[in-house]
């Protein structure tokens, strides 16, 4: 098969478990209705706000929300990326930022652990710090699926190309970039990020973002795309919780890659 139909869900999560989870599971469910068989969550998205309180509802791999998406996939027959939850760790009051990725019999076939961690003091836009909740990964994750390679990253792993470049010696056709991208950085960094990572390493890139408000102080940009091989954007989420289709056509992939070689062109193997 040389096309597919790519779905980003785009969310506004809270500290409220229960409620992120179905309302994942139901926009989830309108993407595969409309022939999404790729459906791609944001980072964090059975729960985001205070720091402590994502970290207490850490769960192992095998926890409640990673059965659900198991669950929808397979209900669905669909492949279905968990954006990513709060992994518990071997670190007491440290987490792990995990995205897994489930096949359409609801196996799990990927599990990515966060490599960068946003520490950053931007002022009057956005200050976090990540690694002090946060371990970070150590894996390159990228799985061969039956129509493609998909590469995974999280968010501030947007602006380390190096990843990006790692994932294209593993032959990604598709990169996931599930986020909780900051309004006052995003406005700015989100969309020319995207569309220099898919031009460079010439691959579909799918970035499910968080959109809106989730305490007082933590504001996501939304604007969840897909991006194809050649930097269009192929689909943008409107403003809300809500999704995006776009069909990814790996033929024409084949072609941009044919017709301008420019990752055969490296020097020095770099
Ligand atoms: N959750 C994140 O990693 C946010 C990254 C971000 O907003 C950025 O500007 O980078």
């Amino acid at each position: 098969m040389t096309k597919i139909l790519a779905a980003v869900v785009q969310l506004q999560s809270t500290e409220e478990k229960s409620r992120n989870v179905d309302t994942a599971a139901r926009l989830v469910t309108a993407a595969a209705q409309r022939g999404a068989s790729f459906v791609a969550l944001p980072e964090l998205f059975n729960c985001i706000g205070r720091w402590e309180a994502v970290v207490a509802e850490a769960e192992p791999i095998t926890g409640p929300t990673s059965r659900r998406m198991s669950e929808l996939a397979a209900n669905l027959g669909i492949t279905l990326l968990a954006g990513s939850i709060a992994e518990q760790s071997e670190v007491a009051g440290k987490i792990y930022n995990t995205s897994l990725l489930f096949g359409p019999d609801g196996r799990q076939l990927a599990c990515y652990r966060k490599r960068h961690l946003f520490d950053v003091d931007v002022p009057d836009r956005v200050t976090v710090r990540e690694s002090e909740f946060v371990m970070p990964g150590e894996e390159i994750v990228g799985t061969q699926l039956p129509d493609f390679t998909l590469g995974q990253s999280i968010c501030y792993d947007l602006r380390f190309p190096e990843l990006f470049r790692a994932l294209a010696d593993r032959r990604a056709d598709v990169i996931a970039v599930p986020a909780a991208f900051a309004f006052g950085t995003g406005c700015d960094h989100w969309e020319v990020l995207l569309r220099a990572r898919a031009i460079e390493n010439q691959a579909f890139v799918i970035a499910p973002n968080q959109h809106g408000r989730h305490t007082p102080t933590l504001q996501s940009y939304g604007r969840s795309m897909i991006v194809d091989p050649w930097g269009t954007v192929l689909a943008t989420a409107a403003d809300g919780e809500s999704f995006a289709l776009a069909e990814l056509d790996f033929q024409r992939l084949q072609d941009i890659r044919r017709h301008l070689p420019a990752l055969a062109h490296r020097r020095d193997g770099q």
